[in-house]
């Protein structure tokens, strides 16, 4: 293949090793990331200590005695010569509060700021799991101020960057500029700050090698909380504080004797779902909650249930249940739903009551009977409840459940039970031995509502 000379032989890597080096060099890397978030009334505010007294500051509203004062208050800002902490305004003119002289009311993790950082500097998914930000101090750059190319001291072998978070006030200059392997970027933090119709605060993070510079402050203040930006590893549960969960795997057991029943021939032999009640009681907003979606919020056992039937190759979803009791027919109709209806208490009077629900659920809800029991409706499936009861299915009739008194009165957002529901295939489908399978059929039992009227073992009854 090679035209080459004889004895000056091309080796065969060296077109793909050019090639790679080729494409590695036009690997272009984020400098740094910014935003801008915005203040409200709980996050504007900064306190400060002030000769002999307290001040506070509101940045939706800050005047410029505010800042002029806030400036006094503050020590000319050092910075690291030769391992050494230095004054020098030749090289830094600004003044700083040390973080133990203040509070400030914005957090860089409400504000959305270190999920930003997580993502786009550091390209990481896992949204906000795994930094620390460590507020370091607060610097106000007054007319005149600067400070000249440096790169951030490392505090700990894992900070990796650090967050400037500039506060909205009027101010000309002062931008900062990066330099980092011959490429040089500017972040206007005056026009920034001043680019939205309501005060926004403005961020930037950047890894704190990168050399960076403030430029001069021609007019205003510039006023800036810094933080240092560490990796940390994601939360361990603490170790012995407070109540210790019992020792070993309490679901290993749980999830043996439920794959036992899953190879019973006869437990829903053509299919089905098993249903739970959970143990938590979840926050829905009739209006906007998606039923779905509180599957990612589950709490304590709840979520141990979830990951137990998953494990087992079960699909599992997240419903709302109600039942129905028709005053003009004794079949009782077990419904699950994907979403909060208005006017099911109706319903008992209408005459088609199943076509009038799939009309106000718009086709979001499924007819179950209580299994082992007897199929009323044409279409139930069977449903058979491992957790919760009867009485706890008559009582879900929504707005009526939850506690009289919580800490705050709200009425937007109330406490709703909520249902585990896993689909079981037809034993055929499930993977155990296909000769008891032919013994499988559909029992002839007790009528549902015999059966609804059961009360289950773990019943617990609600105040
Ligand atoms: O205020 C800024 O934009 C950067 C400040 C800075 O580089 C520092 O405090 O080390
Ligand atoms: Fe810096």
């Amino acid at each position: 293949m090679s035209t080459a000379t004889p004895g000056l032989q091309i080796p065969a890597w060296a077109v793909p090793l050019l090639n790679f080096k080729q494409a590695l060099n036009k690997l272009q890397e984020l400098q740094y990331c910014t935003g801008t978030v915005p203040l409200n009334p709980e996050s504007s505010k900064l306190f400060y200590e002030g000769p002999n007294t307290v001040r506070v500051i509101d940045f939706m509203n800050v005047t410029e005695e505010d800042l002029s004062r806030l400036s006094l208050a503050c020590q000319p800002a050092s910075f690291g010569r030769d391992q050494q902490d230095v004054y020098d305004e030749t090289y830094r003119k600004a003044g700083k509060l040390d973080a133990t002289h203040f509070v400030t009311a914005l957090n860089p993790w409400a504000s959305g700021i270190v999920d930003t950082v997580n993502q786009v500097l550091l390209g990481n998914r896992d949204a906000g799991k795994s930094i620390k930000a460590e507020l370091y101090n607060l610097n106000v750059y007054g007319p005149g101020s600067f400070f000249k190319s440096h790169v951030d001291t490392p505090h700990g072998d894992n900070m990796f960057g650090s967050l400037v978070i500039v506060l909205p006030t009027k101010h000309e200059g002062g931008s900062l500029v990066f330099r980092h392997e011959g490429q040089e970027s500017v972040f206007d933090t005056a026009a920034t700050v001043s680019s939205e119709r309501t005060p926004h605060a403005a961020f930037v993070a950047f890894f704190s090698d990168v050399e960076h510079e403030v430029l001069e402050v021609k007019s205003g203040y510039r006023v800036t909380l810094t933080y240092n930006l560490y990796f940390v590893d994601p939360p361990k549960p603490p170790a012995n504080l407070g109540v210790v969960p019992a020792e070993g795997d309490p679901m290993l057991n749980l999830k043996s004797k439920l794959l036992k029943l899953l190879e019973i021939p006869t437990m829903l032999p053509q299919g089905g779902l098993f249903a739970f009640r959970l143990k938590h009681k979840y926050p829905i907003t009739p209006s906007s909650t998606i039923i779905s979606e509180v599957a990612s919020r589950l709490k304590g056992t709840d979520v141990m249930l979830k990951e137990m039937c998953e494990e087992l190759s079960l699909d599992t979803s997240i419903k709302l249940m109600y039942l129905i009791e028709p005053e003009l027919s004794d079949s009782k109709l077990l419904c699950l739903l994907d979403c909060y209806v208005d006017g099911l208490e109706d319903l008992d009077q209408v005459e088609d009551i199943k076509q009038e629900l799939l009309a106000i659920t718009q086709g979001q809800c499924t007819i179950t009977y209580l299994y082992p029991g007897r199929r009323r409706e044409r279409g139930a499936i069977p449903l058979v409840l491992l957790q919760g009861s009867k009485s706890a299915v008559e009582g879900n009739m929504f707005t009526t459940k939850y506690m009289a008194y919580g800490n705050e009165a709200r009425v937007d957002t109330i406490y709703n039970d909520i249902y585990l529901v896993a689909k079981v295939k037809p034993f055929k489908d499930r993977g155990f031995s296909d000769s008891e399978a032919e013994t499988a059929e559909e029992p002839e039992e007790a009528t549902a509502e015999e059966d609804l009227d059961e009360e289950s073992e773990n019943d617990t009854e609600e105040e």
